[in-house]
Order: C-alpha cells, then structure tokens, then sequence
C-alpha cells in the first residue's frame, strides 16, 4: 500500500482529482469506479470545475458506482443514483447510457447477478473508495468474505447511525442495500482510498497494521498491489503515534 498523509483535505482532493483526470486523458474510454458518502464530494467537485474550465472529456467513459440503498423511492435525493447526478454526473459530459449504479430490479439474486456479470465486462481501471468507521468498504460491512460479489447487505447499526445524518430520521435511513463485493472491489486494477478525520482513524490503523480479516473488510486491500491510501493528519494519527 502507499500512503500519503497529506497536510489537507484540500490538498487530498487536488491530488486524487488529478489521478481521475490523468487516467481520462490517458484513456478516454476509461472505466471509473466511483463511491459516495462525504468523502469524495471534494474530488468531484475538482473533476466538474476541471470539465467547465479544460474540458476533459468524459464522453467515451464507463462508470460504475460501488453501492445503493434499497428501499429508497426512485428519486429520492439521498439515493446514490441522485447524489451521483447532483455531485458529477450532471457536471460532466458522461454519457448516461454508460453509467451504472447497482439497482434492484426484479429479486434480489437476478439484480445482482446483472451487477456482477457488468463488472465482468467493465473493470474498473481506477476505483476510489472512502472508508467507514468499522471498516466497511462499498456496504460490504464486518463478516463480509474476501471472495464476495455483488451482493444484497443488511446494513450494521453503525452504518445507518453515520449516515442518518443525511436523513431527516435514522428510521428513514434504508435496512438494506446492494453492494459490489470484496472481489469485485479487489478486481480493479488500481484502487485510491481516502480517509479524513479522527473517526477513521482506528480503522485505518487496522486496515494497514492489522491483519487480514472479515471483521475489518477494508484490510482485504493489503491483498492487491496497486493501492494508494490518502489521509490527512487526523485519520492517520494513530500510525503517526507508534
Ligand atoms: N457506502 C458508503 C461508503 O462507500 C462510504 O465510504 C462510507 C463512508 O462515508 P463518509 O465518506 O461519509 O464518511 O459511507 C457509506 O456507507
């Protein structure tokens, strides 16, 4: 893994938005893995403000998004679908039709196997992903099996507890959600993961210290071998201490 503590989260999103944008003009017809929650809303907003101003052409690109909740309306602002649009995808000049978030059409089985089966097709040549506070990646949360794809999810209280801030209501915020799985996420040739803040912290000293294991899916990561790790001072304090 290569870690880069950087002085910001400023100075993170810059270099990681530079990553995207050299991997796009590099190979307009590249696959972009992409995520949400907080933590890549600075990248994006580098990648529109880039388009507007360099035009780096998205048109030719492939995305394919981590996760979704289920349950939620079609519509429903907090849904990835949504926040993808408000966030990128209504920024740049990405084609619709090559857009993919994992959705739940027909039984749960048949939506994830068109999930994977596109994965198959489509391997994301860089994959960004945050972190969650008990080592989720994607919604693949503790217990999770480093040989899983795409597959539904109950979500761990600790998950909806961090995300019902997005919610007017934690009982708004969704049970379940279908997620790439750990193969999947390990399939991509290139993986950049970004952690800010103190909350992070004890998992990603896990991630990179710990062993290998089910109970923190993120550390699954030691096993690929073009990983890039972004922290700022917080998240990374406690490698800093020891
Ligand atoms: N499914 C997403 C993850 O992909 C994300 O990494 C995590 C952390 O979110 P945040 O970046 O808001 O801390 O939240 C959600 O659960």
């Amino acid at each position: 893994m290569n870690i880069h503590i950087l002085r910001s989260k400023a100075e993170i999103d810059r270099a990681v938005a530079d990553l995207f944008i050299e991997q796009v003009k590099a190979n307009p017809n590249s696959v972009l893995g992409l995520a949400t929650g907080s933590t890549p809303l600075g990248v994006y907003a580098l990648l529109a403000k880039d388009h507007k101003e360099n035009h780096t052409d998205y048109h030719n690109v492939t995305t394919v998004n981590l996760d979704e909740y289920i349950g939620l309306p079609d519509g429903h602002p907090e849904s990835y679908k949504e926040f993808m649009k408000r966030n990128l995808f209504n920024h740049i000049n990405v084609d619709f039709n090559r857009v993919h978030i994992p959705s739940i059409q027909g039984t749960y089985e048949e939506s994830c196997k068109a999930y994977n089966d596109l994965l198959n097709q489509f391997v994301p040549d860089i994959q960004l992903l945050g972190i969650g506070a008990n080592g989720h990646i994607g919604f693949n949360e503790p217990g999770t099996k480093a040989d899983s794809k795409t597959h539904t999810v109950l979500l761990a209280e600790k998950t909806r507890l961090d995300n019902a801030r997005f919610f007017n209501h934690i009982d708004e915020v969704p049970t379940h959600a279908i997620t790439m799985g750990i193969q999947n996420i390990l399939d991509a040739k290139r993986i950049v993961l970004i952690a800010t803040g103190a909350s992070k912290a004890d998992a990603i000293y896990k991630m990179i210290t710990g062993e290998i294991t089910e109970s923190l899916p993120a550390s699954f990561l030691q096993k690929h071998s073009n990983v890039d790790i972004f922290l700022d001072k917080e998240a990374a304090k406690l490698l800093l201490k020891k």
